[in-house]
């Protein structure tokens, strides 16, 4: 069977306060997707309707074809990992390992113990015993062996230190290639995890603002850099993201397509072409006040 979800015109409600707007996408199998956007935009309120923590509003959500909601045939294959406070959960790593695997039709007990050596995390411990961080790589440690076929991390890294967040990003990368399956990482580690992305989902205000691979949508950003006069000529019709001069030099962020021709132009203008990283775009779509040039 195969789970891909389909998301159509979802809203949101929590009483008066809308928190999604209508969002429509689909994930397939075998991708990473990053979900970005910043704090409230609403990426833990589309998680948990993905997972069926809760209902939408209005809209529908079909995994494998099917309304997830309470569905026992689709909900074991949805694995939800977020930040869970284990205070008072004195149960060890291994139980909870026992656990998944009744609960969990595709957990492999094997991979969750190699990843429990990786990452450090003693077998025989109760949860609330653990730090903070090694509770993240629990957590981690969880989603990936229980190779459900979607698999969404919501912030799963807070806490860890840099290395256990790589050795989590390589697992993410080795698992699509053993593995593959729908993943959903929600960060705001974006230049770091950037790399683990192949489709990117950016949510603002409760829109969808962007859903698109990787590559396309890296490749529509570019800065601008040269003699100023030149730069303004050359972007005029452009959105433009962002500006920065030193002197008679401007770098100007544009956001739209540069075909040949018009890299041709730049060229001959003396003017340099770079690309932009996903953090940048990220920013500065996402950013409040106006931008300071928008499309004319
Ligand atoms: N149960 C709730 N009742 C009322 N409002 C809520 C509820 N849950 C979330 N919200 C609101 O919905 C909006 C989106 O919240 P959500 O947690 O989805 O954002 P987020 O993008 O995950 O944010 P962050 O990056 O800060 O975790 C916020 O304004 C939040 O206050």
């Amino acid at each position: 069977m195969e789970f891909n979800v389909k998301v159509s015109n979802v809203v949101m409600r929590y009483k008066d306060f809308v928190a999604l707007k209508g969002v429509s996408f689909t994930l397939e199998q075998g991708k990473v997707y990053g979900l970005l956007g910043r704090n409230g935009a609403g990426k833990t309120t589309l998680l948990s309707l993905l997972a069926s923590f809760i209902e939408p509003t209005s809209g529908t959500i079909l995994i494998g074809g099917e309304n997830p909601f309470e569905n026992s045939k689709i909900m074991p294959h949805v694995c939800f990992i977020y930040n869970t406070n284990y205070k008072d959960e004195d149960e060890t790593v291994m139980s909870y390992f026992e656990f998944a695997e009744r609960y969990r039709p595709n957990f492999d007990r094997d991979y969750a113990k190699q990843l429990a050596t990786k990452f450090k995390l003693p077998l025989n411990k109760p949860l609330n015993k653990l730090s903070n961080g090694m509770q993240s790589a629990f957590n981690v440690t969880l989603g990936l062996a229980t190779r459900s076929q979607v698999t969404i991390f919501d912030e799963a890294y807070l806490g860890m230190d840099a290395p256990t967040r790589e050795l989590f990003y390589q697992e993410v990368l080795e698992e699509q290639v053993r593995q593959p399956r729908i993943m959903i990482l929600s960060t705001h580690l974006v230049s770091e995890m950037e790399y683990l992305f192949d489709h990117v989902l950016i949510v603002n205000h409760g829109h969808l603002i962007i859903d698109e691979p990787y590559d396309e949508f890296i490749s529509r950003g570019a800065s601008v850099t040269g003699e100023a006069s030149e730069v303004e000529k050359f972007v005029k019709g452009m959105k433009q993201l962002s500006m920065q001069q030193l002197g008679r030099t401007k770098s100007v962020m544009t956001y739209g397509e540069i075909n040949d021709d018009a890299q041709k132009e730049a060229r001959k203008l003396g003017l340099e072409i770079g690309p932009v990283s996903l953090h940048d775009l990220f920013i500065h779509l996402t950013k409040e006040e106006e931008h300071y040039e928008t499309k004319r």
